[in-house]
């Protein structure tokens, strides 16, 4: 993998940014790489993730996310990182460079840590600047942020009317923030109260290991035993054994009237892998969704962000016309917010040349006017190509071999490989149950036939409007 990224990316970005990336682990969905500096890390996560996915998903095709973790954050470190330790490794030899590089969040005016090891409630890692101080409320956010804040607030042994308090929200827009937020609160608030934050993944991984080890028992009850459970991600929650032990934590929980706050990417009814009964039980609780940041948001989050690098940077010198190009034209989330600031900071401090608006303007070119993709269901790309071959759904999933519905049904099944991330068999099974070759050989057929028909290209472009649309 280092070969192609050296081969794609040139020699010197390569040794910039990759030679001391090293490979941890794969679960087949997501890879984990570490690096040893924060700075590399938000680096590589603004400006190569999508690079890396994409590389190695000609490997492993199932791979969705490439997660970065900081060599010494991985085990239990209790102090600060020393700052001027990190710039030494990091910096190539640049006139500003003996100031600190910029903390990827919005830093309070505290020692910076890193994400806090794996804490002593058994949960999940929480990052210490992810605090409700340091989360900017706006439209967007305020209903979600109000009930989080209620949430940490409620005295153990009690749960809010949100229960379970189910957040969900594209990529970027402040879920684990907020979740972590309500864990460190929660627990500052009523230091004997029992709160666990846990991702999707960690609790797969720990089920996984107590059924290894035999030791299911003690991992259930020391589910059971808790005020405040946060579940992050819980799109990733794969597996039928797994699903089946955290919608019994959920009932036990929310039986016991102990409060349950679960995150996701997309509202609970469309978490089309997720066991019916779980669905169901959030169903049951409060959802509430952060939309993209407007503008007064936007403006408030840069603003949080510079003067947190400022802290760091006290010659740090962004004219306001700048901050304010940023708040306007990265429209996206607040993790491009804050990449779009790391860059500039980044361009200050190891260019020696002034922040303006032009400079600005090139190096976020790709930031700029991004929006959000908007989320397509496969059940949109039916009606859409059922609607446009004026063919009926049920013939697009039936065994019928007509060759007008043949045509529709493959273009329906390719256009649903190449505009959501769902696999191959899950496809297959949308489509009247078909088998994973099936799904394959539609979407070899019709990019065979794209490629020599100009107009059935142009036709499948215009069905991918209206699905946008
Ligand atoms: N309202 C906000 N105020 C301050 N910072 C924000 C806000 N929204 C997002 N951010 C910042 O943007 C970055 C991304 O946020 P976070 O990781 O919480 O997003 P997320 O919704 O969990 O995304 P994902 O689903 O990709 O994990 C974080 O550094 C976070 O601090």
């Amino acid at each position: 993998m280092k070969q192609r990224l050296r081969t794609e990316l040139g020699e010197d970005v390569f040794q910039s940014w990759f030679a001391r990336v090293e490979f941890v682990a794969t679960d087949g969905l997501s890879v984990e790489l570490s690096v040893p500096t924060r700075f590399l890390k938000s680096w590589i996560v603004s400006h190569y993730q999508d690079k890396l996915i994409a590389l190695w998903q000609t490997e492993i095709a199932s791979i969705r996310r490439v997660e970065i973790a900081m060599r010494s954050a991985v085990r239990l470190r209790p102090q600060a990182v020393p700052a001027a330790e990190e710039r030494a490794v990091e910096a190539p030899a640049a006139p500003r460079a003996a100031a600190p590089a910029v903390a990827p969040a919005a830093a309070a005016p505290q020692p910076l840590r890193p994400v806090e090891a794996e804490s002593a409630h058994g949960g999940s890692p929480v990052d210490p600047r992810f605090t409700f101080e340091t989360f900017c409320e706006g439209a967007a956010n305020r209903v979600a942020f109000a009930a989080a804040k209620a949430v940490a607030e409620t005295p153990a042994g009690r749960a809010t009317p949100y229960n379970p308090l189910y957040i969900h929200a594209g990529v970027g827009r402040g879920k684990t923030h907020l979740l972590h937020a309500v864990t460190q609160a929660a627990r500052r608030i009523d230091p004997a109260r029992r709160v666990v934050y846990l991702t999707a993944e960690h609790f797969m991984v720990r089920f996984v290991a107590a059924l290894k080890t035999q030791s299911t028992l003690a991992f259930k009850e020391g589910l059971r035993d808790i005020d405040l459970l946060l579940i992050d991600d819980l799109q990733f929650l794969q597996g039928k054994s797994v699903q089946q032990e955290f919608c019994h934590t959920l009932n036990a929980l929310i039986d016991g009237a102990r409060q349950v706050v679960v995150a996701a990417d997309r509202p609970a009814a469309e978490l089309e892998t997720l066991d019916e009964r779980v669905r169901s039980r959030l169903r049951g609780g409060v959802a509430f969704e952060i939309a993209t940041p407007d503008l007064e948001l936007r403006q408030h989050i840069v603003l949080g962000r510079y003067e947190a690098a400022l802290r760091q940077h006290p010659g740090l010198d962004i004219p306001p016309m700048v901050l304010d190009y940023v708040a306007r034209t990265v429209v996206s989330n607040g993790r491009d917010l804050e990449g779009a600031l790391n860059r500039l900071v980044a361009q200050w401090q190891y260019t020696d040349q002034p922040v303006t608006l032009a400079s600005a303007e090139i190096s976020l070119r790709d930031l700029v006017g991004v929006r959000e993709a908007k989320r397509v269901r496969i059940e949109d790309i039916q009606k859409a190509v059922s609607r446009h071959y004026n063919v009926s759904k049920a013939d697009l999933l039936s065994s019928r071999r007509t060759r007008t519905i043949v045509r529709p049904r493959q273009i329906a099944m390719y256009l649903s490989k190449m505009l959501t991330p769902r696999s191959l068999p899950e496809i297959g099974r949308r489509f009247g149950g078909r088998d994973h070759t099936t799904v394959l050989h539609a979407v070899r057929k019709v990019e065979e036939l794209m490629a020599a028909d100009a107009t059935l290209a142009d036709e499948i472009e215009l069905i991918k409007r209206l699905i946008d649309e």
